[in-house]
């Protein structure tokens, strides 16, 4: 329970009617979700008009409402206030309903297309290994210190954000690691949050549907830079191009980190193998676990956070060097036929590459590569033909599949990856609309020493269809069949 007027500190208020002195039980964006004595915030979303809802929350009980626009009849019963911005109010009054947790820990942010599961999992792993009390906000899951949670969004709405944080505070927590999407930026989700750091991977193509174009969804990553405090360090990958930009507005603490390029933690791969990268890390030699040179970026980006937040140097390359892979990224595992089967949550352009990319360069002879991909439904339209090119000129055989069809037809989502397909690689191609049947086919066409890649849903445990989820984990799929293999 607070008092109004409590938790409108700092939100940019245009207009008020009614008193503030109202007591709220929680704070809710949804209509649906309303219950009595709640406040409700009306949000302008890209489906609805939450304004519409205004009426419905008061009949369900809400007593104070946040909005752009007051509607036509006010009730007397009602407080109602008129914000600048509902999206940024919302995120101001969970912070303030919160006690503001997020500056009682350090709290930093990753940003950027890919890294950002990776880099937030491992920073979370390591501060435990080296004695803190840890949480974590990521796409695969949420800790509260040893307390697990499951995660619905790699950002979720700042009212989630807000509780998790609260209650890191209570548990006690020092440094927590939360994943930043372009979505969470725009729509404010992290506004109001006392960021200690931010980290910035890099920026390829993803999510051209909600972004109209790739300026606009970089502008978008750098507004979280622009927005970091004095107090804050800024830690930006040079290699990317993008990398100088992030930091062009900041007033934060400016670092670097590199694999070509000079910088403040700069890594050079001294070996790549199958095992994993033997590094040099600011000149300290150290063989990690993680496999590919993308996750050489990860590690050292690892270190340098590790660095300013005051670990010390030896320590934290030891520990680095336990780290093992995080689920679904790169995960794999040889069956007693000598196949190996590698899970990745690839799903973009650049992240199929990398990975396709890597495991040309690890593979010793002719084994085959085949490769099980898709794309998501109702996402990005633009990336499907570039991850069919890339799939078909990187693999030697690909089975191109369902990923998460949503409202699409599946079978529509696979004719535009394969207009990707260059002419010559047809002939590599296959089309097999039941992701359970094209991990199957593969396994039939793997002999000894091939490789095959599952690619696109890494750690998901679900497939999602008009809007229904069924279990399936391609993990659990590839494990069963390749045992079947061996029987
Ligand atoms: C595309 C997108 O980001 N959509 C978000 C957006 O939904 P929307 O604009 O469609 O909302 P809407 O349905 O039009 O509704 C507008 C408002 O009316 C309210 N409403 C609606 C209906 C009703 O009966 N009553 C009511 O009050 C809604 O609660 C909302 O406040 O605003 C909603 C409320 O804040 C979000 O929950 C929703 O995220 C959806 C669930 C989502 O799937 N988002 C994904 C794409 C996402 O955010 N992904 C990123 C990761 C991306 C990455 O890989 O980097 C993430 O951080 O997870
Ligand atoms: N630093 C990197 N550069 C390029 N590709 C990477 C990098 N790290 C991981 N990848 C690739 O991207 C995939 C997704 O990695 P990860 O889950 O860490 O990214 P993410 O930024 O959290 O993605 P999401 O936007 O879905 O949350 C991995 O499975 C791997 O294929
Ligand atoms: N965070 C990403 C995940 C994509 C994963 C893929 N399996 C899909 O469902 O499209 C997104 O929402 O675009
Ligand atoms: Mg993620």
């Amino acid at each position: 329970m607070k008092v109004v007027k409590d938790i409108l500190y700092k939100v940019r208020i245009n207009a008020i009617q009614g008193s503030t002195e109202v007591l709220i039980n929680s704070i809710q964006f949804d209509s649906r979700k309303i219950q009595s004595n709640d406040l409700f915030v009306a949000q302008k979303g890209l489906i609805f008009d939450g304004h519409k809802f205004i009426d419905t929350a008061i009949k369900l009980g809400a007593k104070v409402i946040v909005c752009e626009e007051f509607p036509i009849d006010l009730d007397a019963n009602v407080t109602y206030i008129k914000v600048e911005d509902s999206n940024e109010a919302l995120a101001i009054m969970a912070a303030n309903f919160y006690d503001n947790p997020s500056s009682k820990l350090k709290l930093i942010g990753i940003t950027g297309t890919n890294g950002k599961t990776t880099i937030a999992t491992l920073l979370y792993k390591l501060f435990k290994k080296a004695g803190f009390k840890t949480g974590l906000l990521s796409t695969v899951t949420v800790f509260v210190d040893n307390q697990q949670f499951n995660a619905t969004h790699t950002t979720p709405d700042s009212i989630v954000i807000n509780s998790y944080l609260y209650k890191m505070v209570e548990a006690g927590v020092d440094f927590c690691f939360m994943e930043v999407s372009s979505h969470g930026i725009h729509q404010k989700r992290t506004t109001g949050l006392h960021f200690e750091g931010g980290v910035y991977t890099n920026l390829t193509h993803d999510h051209l549907d909600y972004h109209s174009t790739f300026k606009e969804y970089r502008d978008v990553k750098k507004s979280f830079f622009d927005n970091l405090p004095k107090s804050a360090f800024s830690l930006v990958n040079i290699d990317d191009k993008n990398g100088m930009v992030m930091l062009q507005n900041t007033q934060a603490k400016k670092y670097t980190y590199a694999l070509k390029t000079m910088a403040d933690y700069k890594a050079k791969i001294l070996e790549n193998q199958f095992s994993g990268l033997f590094l040099a890390i600011n000149e300290n030699e150290v063989w990690i676990k993680l496999i590919g040179s993308f996750n050489a970026y990860n590690v050292v980006a690892v270190y340098g956070v590790s660095q300013l937040l005051g670990l010390e140097s030896t320590e934290a390359l030891t520990l680095i060097s336990e780290l093992e892979n995080v689920s679904g990224r790169f995960q794999h595992f040889t069956s007693n036929e000598g196949i190996i089967a590698i899970i990745d949550y690839a799903h973009t352009p650049d992240a199929l590459k990398n990975v396709l990319e890597t495991i040309n360069d690890i593979r010793t002879g002719n084994e085959q590569v085949i490769t099980v991909v898709g794309c998501g439904g109702n996402r990005d339209k633009a990336k499907r033909p570039v991850m069919g090119r890339i799939a078909s000129q990187l693999s030697t055989q690909v089975i191109f599949t369902s990923d998460n069809p949503r409202n699409e037809d599946p079978q529509t989502i696979i004719n535009q990856i394969e207009t990707g397909v260059e002419a010559h690689n047809y002939k590599k191609t296959l089309s097999v609309l039941d992701r359970e049947q094209a991990i199957k086919t593969a396994t039939k066409l793997a002999k000894k020493g091939d490789i095959i890649l599952i690619a696109g849903k890494g750690h998901e445990t679900y497939q999602e269809v008009k809007g229904e989820r069924s279990h399936f984990d391609d993990y659990e799929k590839i494990s069963q069949l390749l045992k079947a293999i061996e029987n």
